[in-house]
């Protein structure tokens, strides 16, 4: 395994406030590693840190093999970062902005060929001001990805845009991976982190509660599968019971639960088709992200906690 960033009892105090508790986590290269909590969690401090723009109060940190505190001149030369969108003024036109970057990056930049990667060829003497939401967000990653970094640090690159544009740029990160850079990516949002995440972190109040594939996190943290379909006709669910994997099945005001294993809702589909029962409202619930960070953090990514 090649780890491109390494972090090991991670502190950050503000005063009395902990922002960051002793956390620790790998990035392995060519990943799309997450980051994922609520507001406060601590995720902008951890990649503040780990791009040498936050000095950390204890721990290890590596990236690239390089210490963020100690050498953040070198490190800004080999990581791309994203700009917020106030970085760039209103009046500056897209190709000026790519230019302005490369040089300032001090990199060898084939701007025509940046455009191109980008599709920002028809936007090119666009004012950044004139540029909807998910066009600015192109151009962001592409800054960020000028000079060919082997790490990329995204932060809640997708907020503010409407659907289409945020599966577009979804494509986009991905391209990057499968170009061969690494990218950790900070978001708020379940269904990002578990779509287009390889591994994710999740962020609760300063502390990472659960580090890992969102296929792993469901499987460890996510609860049961529940099957629910309504019966008439006398039916009884015991039949159910020897089926391996099954853990409950119960019949209450018409409508059946079962639950159990996720490997266990096929056997079921099978035994009730055998026995003539085809309800129409046959559901099956695989736990999700969303149900993971509940379990792990006992609260909602939505909801408001005291910190
Ligand atoms: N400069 C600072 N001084 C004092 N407290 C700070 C400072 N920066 C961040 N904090 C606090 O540290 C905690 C973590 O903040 P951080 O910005 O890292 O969280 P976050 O998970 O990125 O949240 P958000 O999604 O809202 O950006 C919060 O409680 C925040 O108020």
């Amino acid at each position: 395994m090649d780890t491109v960033v390494s972090v090991e009892d991670l502190r950050k105090t503000y005063g009395p406030r902990v922002a960051v508790s002793d956390v620790s986590f790998e990035v392995r290269r060519c990943e799309i590693f997450g980051i994922l909590g609520s507001n406060g969690a601590g995720k902008t401090t951890i990649v503040e840190i780990l791009q040498g723009l936050r000095d950390r109060t204890s721990g290890q940190v590596s990236v690239l093999g390089l210490d963020p505190a100690r050498e953040k001149n070198r490190l800004r030369r080999v990581i791309g970062s994203q700009l917020q969108s106030s970085a760039l003024p209103e009046r500056l036109r897209i190709v000026e902005a790519i230019q302005l970057f490369a040089h300032a990056r001090n990199v060898p930049v084939d701007v025509e060929a940046t455009m191109a990667t980008w599709g920002l060829e028809p936007l090119r003497n666009r004012p950044f001001g004139a540029l909807s939401g998910g066009e600015q967000q192109r151009l962001f990653v592409a800054l960020a990805l000028l000079g060919d970094p082997e790490l990329v640090l995204l932060d809640e690159l997708t907020t503010g845009l409407d659907p289409s544009a945020r599966h577009a740029t979804w494509d986009l990160i991905r391209k990057v991976r499968d170009h061969g850079t690494t990218v950790v990516l900070v978001t708020h949002f379940m269904d990002e982190a578990e779509i287009l995440c390889d591994r994710v972190g999740i962020m609760d109040r300063g502390n990472l509660v659960a580090c890992d594939t969102p296929g792993a996190l469901t499987a460890h943290h996510g609860g049961p599968v529940t099957i629910t379909f309504s019966t008439t006709n006398g039916y009884q669910p015991d039949h159910l019971l020897p089926i391996p994997g099954v853990d409950s099945a119960t019949l209450g005001d018409g409508k059946v639960t079962v639950t159990g294993q996720s490997t266990a809702a096929v056997h079921v589909a099978a035994a009730l088709a055998e026995k003539g029962v085809t309800p129409a409202d046959y559901r099956t619930h695989y736990p999700s992200l969303e149900d993971v960070f509940l379990s792990v953090t006992g609260h909602r990514l939505s909801e408001k906690v005291a910190s």
